[in-house]
């Protein structure tokens, strides 16, 4: 399970289906062999029967010809018999038997269906246009069908998100209305039986949440091709209550929790959108310049610094790993990936959430000389001390893959060791880039940071005075083509009194107003 939140997940579900297509390939190509003796032997079967049916008299008066209608029913019959059930059992094709295949499970089947819903809703995305295969004006994949609509649009009903299962059963059934008028000269190719008692159903009960208008184009739809069904359409049908008197409201609840409804993630989701810009005056004082950082070396390997923000600090530095260390790294990560989780309530387990879906795996930085270059380069470039780091944590998310806004420090103290204190800063090594949507955005500072193979993204998370700095909620954003991949290093506070001291005065009461969520 756990297959949709990466895309090393994803690539077994490729080895099974190609697995699958050789297999079927194989036993159809068999069993069309054998089909085809069976169908020569009939038919010269079929051809003694009608001389003997055009002449019956003159067949039966031949001692030959009787001698071989005798073996044919006596015995010939009988091994055709054996042969067909052979063919038969040569077909049987059990998916799921053997073999150690990897499926999915309904969990990652609505995690896909949620991860799309999730990247309509972030970029805003035309409903039809995603159905088209378009992401964001460029052609990626194949059109769904009218049949991939209506079962999302089922998945989407079995979640109880009622606004988008609308949106997708109404592209599916425009669908289906262009596929059978383009059709409409030949046979007619509408839904067979099954389908159209699955849309029967599925009209019954969007009539019984008040959605009367969908229930209503798909019973049109579902008239248009067995007309006959009308008569069994009565209101008050048997089960089929009355629409009750709070209908309505049945229909607007959005399967999303409430953070998704506040005015904060809306201007997350622009942020992730690129709709959002610092101000003219906050750019101005923004540089990118060369730095030489805390370290002699660097006089001669100057860094190059990119300044996101000056107050929270948020900063990027460029070209730190080279594409040969980033594979390395991303090699040694994948057999330990695992579905990501985020901080419980103390006292329990660690969750997996929708709010995060990524994979990740921890590293020890002592394992491999690249990991301990990138603890060295970081001191260098940001004079702290990186003694008290968790592991580095890889992580890579799939497409609809997303971390929603959040904070790296811990609020509870439990959460870290008293010895090491909090996370002070957060670097992410970004270790791929993303085709379309992941980028890494700061939703109260009014901008997001592209992932560029090799860069750096450094930030602090606490004030000088050690309090938490609210302003620095960030997140990962949907990944809407592609495959991000990041490696955290969090770096804790203790240690790190002479490389940040405090000021004269506690600094932390700029940032407080965004700790309570709008
Ligand atoms: O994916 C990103 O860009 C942000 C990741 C992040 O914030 C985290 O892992 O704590
Ligand atoms: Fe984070």
């Amino acid at each position: 399970s756990d297959y949709f939140s990466s895309i090393t997940g994803l690539e077994q579900l490729l080895n099974t289906e190609e697995y699958l297509i050789k297999e079927l390939r194989s036993k159809l190509n068999g069993v069309r062999t054998s089909l085809q003796q069976l169908e020569g032997e009939l038919s010269s079967i079929e051809q003694e029967h009608s001389l003997a049916a055009a002449d019956t008299e003159n067949y039966l008066t031949n001692p030959v010809n009787v001698y071989r209608l005798m073996k044919r029913l006596h015995t010939d019959w009988f091994l055709t018999e054996g042969r067909v059930q052979q063919i038969a059992e040569d077909l049987t094709f059990n998916t799921t038997k053997d073999y150690g295949l990897s499926f999915p499970s309904q969990e990652d089947v609505e995690g896909a269906a949620l991860a799309l819903v999730r990247l309509q809703s972030t970029y805003k995305l035309d409903v039809a246009q995603v159905a088209a295969g378009i992401l964001n004006g460029v052609k990626y994949g194949s059109d769904m069908s009218w049949q991939d609509c209506f079962e999302l649009g089922q998945q989407l009903f079995e979640m109880e998100d009622y606004n988008n299962t609308r949106i997708w059963l109404r592209e599916s059934m425009d669908r289906l209305r262009r596929h059978s008028s383009a059709a409409h000269s030949h046979a007619p190719s509408g839904p067979d039986t099954e389908t159209l008692n699955k849309m029967e159903a599925t009209a019954k009960s969007l009539f019984q949440l008040g959605d009367f208008d969908t229930a209503y184009e798909l019973s049109q739809r579902v008239l248009q091709f067995d007309p006959k069904r009308i008569r069994n359409w009565h209101l008050g049908d048997k089960g089929a209550a009355p629409p009750s008197e709070d209908s309505e409201v049945a229909l607007l609840p959005k399967h999303s929790d409430s953070y998704s409804l506040t005015h904060e993630f809306a201007h997350y989701e622009k942020v992730c959108r690129g709709e959002v810009n610092p101000s003219p005056k906050q750019e101005r004082s923004l540089r990118c310049r060369l730095s030489q950082g805390y370290h002699p070396y660097r006089l001669l390997a100057p860094l190059k610094l990119e300044e996101h923000s000056l107050d929270p600090y948020v900063v990027t530095f460029h070209d730190m790993l080279s594409p040969q260390k980033i594979t390395e790294l991303r090699e040694m990560a994948v057999p330990r990936m695992r579905r990501s989780t985020v901080n419980p309530l103390p006292g329990s387990q660690n969750k997996k959430s929708s709010f995060r879906v990524s994979k990740n795996a921890w590293l020890e930085y002592e394992s491999h000389e690249t990991m301990v270059g990138m603890l060295r380069d970081l001191r260098e470039a940001t004079g702290l001390d990186t003694t008290f780091c968790e592991q580095l944590q890889v992580a890579n998310y799939g497409v609809g893959g997303h971390y929603e806004p959040h904070w790296d420090f811990f609020r509870d103290p439990d959460h870290y060791p008293a010895e090491e204190g909090n996370r002070m800063a957060t670097a992410i090594f970004y270790l791929s880039e993303v085709e379309q949507g992941g980028a890494t955005a700061f939703p109260f500072l009014d901008f997001a940071v592209k992932p560029q193979l090799g860069n750096v993204l450094f930030w602090y998370n606490l004030h000088r005075s050690l309090d938490m700095d609210y302003r620095t909620k960030h997140a990962g954003c949907p990944v809407l083509k592609g495959s991000k991949w990041i490696g955290n290093v969090w770096i804790h506070e203790v240690t790190q009194t002479f490389a940040r001291p405090c000021d004269v005065f506690r600094d932390h009461e700029v940032s407080l107003e965004y700790e309570i969520i709008k």
